[in-house]
């Protein structure tokens, strides 16, 4: 393992909006489940604040390999679930709460290996799962316009038809196999970041991780999901780190809490009905400055939480709760 590896073990991850978030959904009792394991910080919270049990998910192999060390204390109150959380209602009914903590851990981000950096050279894979495909196969085989799509809707990065010329471009010499290949490449498309600004490929890395990971169809069938496994009365709490996703989920207890109106213009009228959430958080709860200024990563993390009602749980079409589906845009 290098230095990076070895600090991973101790200094994992930092979570983030874990006071808010648990001072939103007090008092914490019976069955939750964490739909983002990751490094185990809102599981262990939960447990600490008076979870009887929590199911704790997964879809990285290597999360609960690195939890080794601190999971047992907790003996079977806490239950390793491997799987994705859009499943979520068939691994547990009745559940008290559910947490979503979206996006990467800064294990998966800091491990080269893994191909989620655009600071380290690895390979480019980004599967938070270890299977399927890997951003590699994307970026090698996607068509000019599909790539363009990807990163226009995934990562709302506005280049995106000059990266997408960059990359078949490059392709047709070499398959391009590395994070700093590509990292430099979508530099080369792009003027120098002035300082403050983000590196010019974060929305690159964070559309092509979207791609890979499914991330949108995952939020969507996942806030579903959580609708079907609550109790009346149980909590949803959902940070997210992007505009999209904090959007849908946004939408989704907008329309859940039987607000009428268009989830946009093209939208038909959301109809009313017995509303399937309450409670829910009217604007969106950001990081206090404490938090800011020791974890930077909590920077654009947005909490919202919503209460389980008695109302029966039903489908959501993607487009109402405003999920990017990728389509050809006019040129
Ligand atoms: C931001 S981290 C969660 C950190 C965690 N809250 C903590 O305090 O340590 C996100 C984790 O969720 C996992 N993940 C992301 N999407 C998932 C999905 N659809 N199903 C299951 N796990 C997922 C990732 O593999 C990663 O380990």
């Amino acid at each position: 393992m290098d230095d990076k590896g070895d600090r991973h073990d101790t200094d994992p991850h930092i979570p983030v909006l874990l006071r808010p978030l648990l001072a939103a959904v007090a008092p914490v009792s019976g069955t939750w489940l964490d739909g983002t394991f990751g490094a185990g910080g809102y599981t262990r919270a939960l447990l600490d604040a008076g979870a009887e049990r929590v199911i704790a998910v997964d879809r990285d192999p290597l999360a609960f390999e690195m939890a080794a060390s601190w999971a047992d204390r907790y003996g079977e109150r806490l239950v390793k679930q491997p799987g994705v959380f859009s499943q979520m209602d068939s691994y547990a009914q009745d559940l008290d709460g559910v947490v979503l903590d979206l996006g990467v851990s800064s294990m998966q981000l800091d491990q080269a290996e893994r191909g989620f950096s655009f600071l380290r050279d690895g390979p480019l894979d980004m599967r938070m799962s270890q299977d399927g495909i890997s951003a590699a196969d994307i970026v090698n085989t996607a068509s000019e316009a599909d790539l363009a799509d990807i990163l226009f809707q995934f990562g709302e990065e506005r280049a995106s038809r000059r990266i997408a010329r960059a990359i078949v471009r490059a392709r047709a010499e070499a398959p391009i196999t590395r994070t700093l290949e590509l990292a430099k490449l979508v530099e080369s498309c792009l003027p120098r970041a002035k300082p403050g600004q983000s590196h010019p490929a974060t929305r690159s890395f964070q559309a092509l991780r979207i791609a890979v990971n499914a991330e949108y169809d995952e939020l969507h069938q996942g806030l579903m999901a959580a609708e079907r496994a609550l109790k009346p009365g149980g909590m949803l709490a959902v940070v997210t780190f992007h505009s999209i996703e904090d959007r849908m989920v946004k939408r989704f207890f907008a329309a859940r809490a039987g607000q009428t109106g268009r989830a946009n213009r093209y939208a038909p009228e959301l109809v009313e009905e017995a509303p399937r959430f309450t409670d829910v958080t009217r604007k969106a709860i950001g990081a206090d400055d404490e938090e800011l200024a020791s974890n930077p990563r909590s920077r654009s993390a947005r909490l919202r939480v919503g209460r389980r009602t008695d109302a029966p749980a039903g489908p959501i079409a993607a487009r109402d709760i405003g999920m990017p589906e990728i389509e050809r845009r006019p040129s």
